[in-house]
């Protein structure tokens, strides 16, 4: 696995080594050993999602509060998406600034979000599943977030014309409304 640090501090990117055969292919996905010598962090994975899109889906940019924040180490198994990270860190030199990479089930890539990020994503293709390990577990009543077309962070998405999104999101914050527990 190739660990190349994001362009926030805090943001990792991570490339697998595929191993591919006459059957097809073999690669792993996580160790937690490798993962700490690179990154010098202790994760400690407790919660696997999974969701499945159709295209031109955004779901985002969400975090929850502490003390049920949490880290994630996103990927795409099948389909593409343009990922993004936004620094909501208030004594974070680079708040307010983000990282957009696409992960699709080509590249393989995966993008580690620490907490005191908002995440999001945009499916690029049909039927995208998007998988990621979490570092805390699912807790609503502390879910927060920022409305993905804020016009200050503005946010270069792709097309949005088509775009599908949840009444939640719809309803999310502002950036200037946007008070961060982190
Ligand atoms: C996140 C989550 C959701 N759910 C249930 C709650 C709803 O009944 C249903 C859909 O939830 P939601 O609309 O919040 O799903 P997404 O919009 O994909 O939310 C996620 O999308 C962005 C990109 C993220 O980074 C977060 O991990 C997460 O907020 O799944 C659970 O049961 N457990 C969970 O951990």
């Amino acid at each position: 696995m190739k660990f190349t640090k994001g362009e926030i501090e805090g943001l990792w990117i991570l490339e697998p080594e595929i191993f591919g055969d006459n059957r097809g292919y073999f690669l792993e996905s996580f160790r937690k050993d490798q993962f700490h010598i690179e990154t010098g962090l202790r994760v400690d994975f407790v919660q696997d999602n999974e969701s499945m899109s159709g295209k031109n889906i955004l779901r985002g940019l969400h975090l929850q509060k502490p003390p049920y924040g949490q880290g994630k180490l996103v990927r795409v198994t099948r389909g593409a998406v343009l990922d993004i990270a936004v620094d909501v860190r208030k004594n974070s030199p680079t708040y307010g600034c983000y990282q957009m990479i696409e992960l699709n089930a080509t590249n393989k890539l995966q993008f580690f979000i620490p907490e005191g990020f908002a995440h999001g994503f945009m499916t690029l293709e049909d039927d995208t599943v998007f998988q990621y390990k979490c570092t805390n577990y699912y807790a609503p009543e502390h879910e927060t977030g920022i409305r993905w077309n804020d016009p200050d962070l503005d946010i270069p998405w792709p097309d949005v014309s088509g775009i599908t999104i949840s009444a939640k999101d719809e309803k999310l914050p502002l950036f200037n409304e946007f008070i961060s527990p982190y």
